[in-house]
């Protein structure tokens, strides 16, 4: 389907039905680069082909790997065992997981490369990957702004180092250890607050040793430079960030009962989940089941009266890129749904607590915005009737089209295409289930 400027979604029936989240973005990313760093041949499956990931699949061809689509979410990565100097700029387009992660995996080899990508990734803090690399010995030139894209990295002669984040974010911990890989010694990344692990998994997968333990100081991911990867099969998982916005739609249309099948339930990615629980949600989770190295199962859900609470701040790392999705159902929740320590959701492909907050006030939703958090006051009757600003970003878009499914006056998102970059066939997927969302 291609979009007209506007999407507008309306009150629906029930909806009902089983689905298949498409493939995970954190993971797909890992599997195409991991891919053209290692020997040999790598197969995936389940690859989420969504514009972000195409982004990747081309930089990762761009450093000297094959790459080839052989079928649907089927792809074939011939490695060479490094990464090489690329003939042009490598443009990550909307995706931070890209450019962060391609830059640590780059920094390892003697090669000189410029990153940049689209208005929104351009305006995202880069220093907290450069600095930590550039303590490693990578070198880099600002293209424009001081720590901003377009950049150019030049990489080779690394040494290992131990690194305490600051702020959770697997970005800056992949990309160091990625680096590390390639570096002298060791490296090792310390976590006060455990952020996703799946590249700690995917470089065991792929055949390096990866250390993982739990300290006074947090988690500790470490690993020695100079190991080699050999190509795998890996299988991607749904993608429990996706998953979100169908389970979403089936939690506040009344009559509603959605399945979305085989879904990653890595604990560092289920804090919507537990949350939606301790909110009333009646969600449930069957078919648990090992795949691809991560445990999957099939999680419905049913209409609810949802409740609001107080959501634990350590919890933000688990549900980062969930907040938006979180706001629209508590929007529908009684009382206040309160989440803070989310200041890291102001960097992401958009300002998300502001534009979350801007979109559900106009849709008459009471929404209290703080400078790491906001508040949000629900009632089952939402008023909508309104067309919501999303800024190049995919999860507002997604986000204010399910509170449209049950709002009284339909709710319009400016520039859907955007959705495509982690959902491509969200429209005819929420359709399938019954939702009334169309072009206007
Ligand atoms: O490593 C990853 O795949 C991701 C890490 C998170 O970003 P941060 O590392 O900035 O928290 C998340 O928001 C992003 O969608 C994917
Ligand atoms: C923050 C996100 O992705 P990225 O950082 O890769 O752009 C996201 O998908 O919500």
């Amino acid at each position: 389907m291609t979009f007209s400027e506007i999407l507008t979604a309306r009150r629906s029936r029930a909806l009902t039905g089983a689905v298949r989240a498409p493939g995970d973005k954190s993971m797909s990313h890992r599997a195409l680069m991991l891919g053209g760093l290692a020997m040999g041949d790598t197969t995936i499956e389940g690859l989420l082909e969504g514009d972000d990931i195409l982004a990747t699949a081309r930089a990762v061809e761009a450093f000297g790997a094959l790459v080839q689509r052989t079928g649907d979410g089927a792809w074939r990565v011939e490695g060479r065992g490094g990464y090489q100097t690329p003939s042009g700029v490598i443009d990550c387009g909307n995706a931070g997981t890209g450019v962060r992660l391609l830059m640590g995996v780059a920094a390892g080899f003697d090669l000189s490369v410029t990153f940049d990508g689209d208005a929104s990734l351009r305006k995202r803090p880069m220093k907290r990957v450069t600095g930590p690399l550039s303590d490693m010995g990578a070198r880099f030139d600002w293209g424009g702004a001081e720590d901003r894209l377009p950049l150019t990295l030049h990489g080779g002669g690394l040494k290992g180092m131990v690194y305490r984040q600051t702020v959770a974010s697997a970005q800056v911990k992949s990309a160091i250890l990625l680096a590390g890989l390639n570096a002298a010694g060791e490296t090792a990344v310390i976590e006060p607050e455990p952020s996703r692990d799946h590249t700690e998994r995917m470089l065991r997968a792929f055949g390096a040793v990866v250390y993982v333990s739990e300290t006074g100081e947090g988690r500790v991911a470490r690993l020695q430079g100079g190991q080699r990867l050999t190509g795998t099969h890996v299988a991607v998982p749904g993608d429990p960030s996706s998953a979100a916005f169908p389970l979403a739609a089936g939690l506040i249309v009344p009559g509603s009962v959605v399945t979305v099948e085989g879904v990653m339930l890595n604990p560092l990615r289920t804090g919507l989940f537990q949350t939606w629980i301790e909110m009333g949600a009646d969600l449930t989770i069957a078919n648990r089941r090992m795949a691809g190295g991560e445990e999957v199962g099939d999680v419905t859900a049913r209409h609810s009266a949802l409740k609001g609470i107080t959501v634990p701040t350590e919890r933000a790392a688990s549900m980062i890129d969930e907040y938006p999705i979180l706001s629209a159902t508590a929007a529908y929740a009684e009382g206040a749904t309160v989440m803070r320590g989310i200041g890291e959701m102001r960097v992401k492909e958009s300002d998300r607590i502001s534009l979350m907050a801007a979109g559900l006030a106009a849709c008459g939703v009471k929404v209290e915005e703080e400078p790491e958090g906001f508040i949000v006051t629900g009632s089952p009757c939402v008023q909508g009737g309104a067309t919501v600003r999303t800024a190049h970003d995919h999860r507002i878009a997604m986000s204010h089209l399910v509170l449209g499914l049950n709002s009284e006056e339909p709710v319009a998102v400016d520039d859907p295409g955007m959705i495509a970059t982690s959902f491509p066939g969200f429209v005819e997927l929420m359709q399938g289930l019954g939702a009334s969302i169309e072009p206007r």
